[in-house]
């Protein structure tokens, strides 16, 4: 998978050199660009932004160097790139989607900063690649680059060969759309504390069975929400019998 970013503060994807995303690098499985967006900008002050019409606080990201960078990281000849643009008017990120982006073989991310980019350069963007507003949540931060670092995980851990034991994957919360149950290791008991029986019990039928009631309870408990958009063969309501 290629990736490039787009920043006023490239400096902030020097962390993703570390840990799994930079074996993820070494290894092939992931091409990683970072560009500074000022690259695009041709007046003394490298300026890339300017002030919101129709008043208000703030400024606006203006829509030439973006169109510019868009250009340039759009390669004419292959399949266009998918645009990610981290925002808090963005569709919610999910795990589901973190397997969608996995599948795709250009990311193009667009970090906005200040009040936010141009409508313009997501509407004439989307005459040439897809384009898809993304929040990570109901908060707004400074900009677009913590968001991306996060989805970069959240994607670069689905590719292949990424995660040492690819089991993992689908064991994990919301793999199966529900929380994943409480989880141990040694030793059995720890001030006091034991593990629950059934985890040493070796009865994997049993075991299999108290983590799916272990999930369900915390779902119920902790996001109903995720209960009820589950397909109703998946859930049946005695399994919560609380
Ligand atoms: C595109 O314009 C802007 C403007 C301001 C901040 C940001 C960064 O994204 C977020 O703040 C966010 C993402 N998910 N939840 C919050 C983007």
């Amino acid at each position: 998978m290629r990736v490039d970013v787009v920043s006023i503060f490239p400096e902030y994807f020097a962390p993703l050199e570390l840990s799994l995303i930079g074996r993820a690098r070494a290894n092939g499985v992931l091409q990683l660009g970072v560009h500074d967006l000022r690259t695009w900008t041709h007046d003394v002050h490298r300026t890339v932004d300017d002030t919101p019409y129709g008043g208000g606080p703030g400024m606006v990201m203006r829509p030439e160097p973006w169109g510019e960078a868009l250009d340039a990281l759009t390669p004419a000849e292959a399949p266009p790139p998918r645009l990610l643009v981290p925002s808090p008017a963005g569709a919610p990120f999910t795990q589901a989607m973190a397997y969608e982006l996995a599948a795709e073989p250009h990311l193009l991310f667009a970090c906005g900063r200040y009040e936010g980019i141009d409508q313009r350069v997501l509407e004439h963007a989307a005459t040439r690649m897809p384009v898809t507003e993304v929040s990570l949540g109901d908060y707004v931060l400074f900009g677009g680059e913590v968001a991306v670092l996060v989805i970069l995980e959240a994607v670069t851990r689905l590719l292949p060969g990424v995660l040492g034991n690819a089991g993992s994957l689908d064991e994990e919360s919301h793999a199966h759309g529900l929380l994943e149950a409480p989880i141990y290791t040694k030793p059995p008991s720890w001030r006091g504390h034991d593990v629950p029986e059934v985890l040493r019990s070796g009865d994997h039928g049993k075991i299999a069975r108290w983590r799916r009631e272990e999930g369900l309870l915390r779902t119920a408990a902790r996001r109903p929400d995720l209960l009820d958009a589950l397909p109703a063969d998946q859930l049946d309501k005695r399994d919560i019998a609380a």
